[in-house]
């Protein structure tokens, strides 16, 4: 078993490969919130993946699980490796990389994947498995940024605004800071500046630089938030719900500096940076997103290209398309019924008791794409389990070898839907009249 995953075997522009990620807590008398179910995806340099959901189905802990921001009574398994995209080709050792063996977090720890096998050149970096020391010095903020939910809890309430901007730019991207070789800033008026132009890119206004957190708005700390990000400059951003609290124009305007950010890339011209974004805004998403990632009751039920989402042929997956038919400019028709609770999800498919299109099959037969073999299996939220060994099987990255212990099922992720409907066993038929509801 090892935790350092050879980034060779992901293709050369997948910045974040997740696979088989679950999170759990475990709660008092046993219980158990399934937050986050075998959940799959890459996020590729130069992309935006968006990733939409109802409140509650697990979105901003997945962020935080790949940051290691989970609280104690957390438990994940499966791996969410960082590539050499985004590690810049330094290989391991100076990356953080750790050996076998190492303390999980949470009370119970981590289940690496275990599908890949030691003795690779140039191994990435699996978050899941990274200890609190290589997360905190080497990618928060620096490998992998974050605009986070809440950003007036994130922000420094001790100092100004300004001072946060400052300090980030001279941490990161100073003489001496890791990202040293991407500009000149040297010197106090450098620095000034980069901070007054990611502040202006965020749309912070410069009359308020000054401030401290508690004499910002919740749009302002937001906006502080975004600007902060985009002082960091790093490789891959996650930005959970950058626009709540603003209004449309600002909406907007930052989604579309965030878009920015990723097409222009790194100032050295070393690969293109990626994102992946959480919103409730599908207007916001439609504006920056290359693919779409939809997540019911911890699943991503459907990853879809942008293009295909939000044009005619729309998302396969009744969930998506509920999630579309709800917005004002379409049938506006919420999707009926309540989400599961997370605590006591249902055997089947976690959607089928609000899904138009469900037959008995979708209560019974377990969700496409399920880890049945492992330590967290779907319905084990109910009956807690120690974290067994061996871990979780976990579908193969692309671009393996079978020789490495993978194959090249992974290849399927990009048309991901998690549903099993009879009537459209492979969903190869988009159009919404060939949908035949067959519920009883
Ligand atoms: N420390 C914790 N202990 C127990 N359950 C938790 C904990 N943290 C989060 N959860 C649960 O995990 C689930 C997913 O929460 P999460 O914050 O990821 O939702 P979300 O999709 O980001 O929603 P929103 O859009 O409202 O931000 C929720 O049911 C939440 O109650
Ligand atoms: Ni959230």
């Amino acid at each position: 078993m090892t935790d350092v995953l050879p980034s060779d075997a992901l293709p050369s522009d997948v910045l974040l490969s997740v696979r088989g990620l679950h999170v759990r807590f475990l709660l008092p008398r046993g219980r158990v919130v399934s937050a986050v179910t075998d959940v799959s995806f890459d996020v590729r340099a130069g992309e935006c993946l968006v990733l939409v959901g109802e409140s509650g189905c697990g979105k901003s802990v997945l962020a935080s699980a790949l940051l290691g921001l989970l609280p104690g009574n957390a438990q994940t398994a499966g791996s969410a490796v960082l590539g050499d995209a985004v590690l810049g080709g330094a290989g391991a050792p100076g990356r953080g990389s750790a050996g076998p063996g190492f303390p999980g977090r949470g009370s119970t720890g981590h289940v690496p994947s275990g599908h890949v096998p030691s003795g690779f050149g140039s191994p990435g970096l699996d978050l899941l498995a990274a200890d609190e020391r290589t997360l905190a010095r080497r990618v928060r903020g620096r490998l992998v940024g974050l605009v986070p939910q809440s950003p007036a809890a994130h922000l420094t309430p001790v100092r100004t605004v300004r001072s946060q901007l400052e300090e980030t730019v001279a941490e990161l991207r100073g003489p001496r800071g890791p990202q040293a070789a991407r500009g000149p800033w040297r010197g106090r008026a450098a620095l000034r500046t980069a901070a007054a132009d990611a502040a202006e890119r965020a749309a912070f206004p410069a009359s308020h630089l000054d401030r401290y957190p508690h004499e910002l708005s919740g749009g302002l700390a937001q906006r502080a938030a975004v600007a902060l990000a985009l002082a960091g400059d790093a490789p891959l951003l996650l930005a959970d719900e950058p626009t709540t609290g603003l209004d449309r124009d600002l909406v907007d305007l930052t989604v579309d500096e965030l878009r920015r950010h990723v097409d222009t890339g790194p100032a050295d011209g070393a690969g293109r940076r990626g994102m992946l974004m959480i919103t409730h805004d599908l207007a916001a998403a439609s504006r920056v997103a290359d693919r779409v990632a939809v997540m019911y009751a911890g699943r991503i039920v459907e990853i879809c290209d942008a293009a295909d989402f939000f044009g005619a042929r729309g998302p396969r997956h009744p969930y998506s398309r509920g999630l579309l038919d709800a917005l004002p400019d379409r049938a506006f028709v919420p999707v009926p019924g309540l989400p599961p609770e997370l605590s006591d999800l249902p055997p089947g498919c976690a959607f089928a008791a609000r899904c138009g299109h469900a037959t008995r099959a979708c209560g019974t037969v377990p969700t496409l794409g399920a880890v049945t073999d492992g330590a967290v299996v779907p319905g084990a939220g109910r009956t807690p389990a120690p974290v067994p060994s061996p871990a979780p099987a976990v579908p193969p990255r692309a671009g393996a070898s079978p020789g490495t212990g993978a194959s090249a099922a992974a290849t399927a992720l990009p048309g991901l839907v998690a549903c099993h409907h009879p009537h459209r066993p492979e969903h190869p038929d988009p159009e919404p009249e060939s949908v035949e509801p067959t519920h009883a």
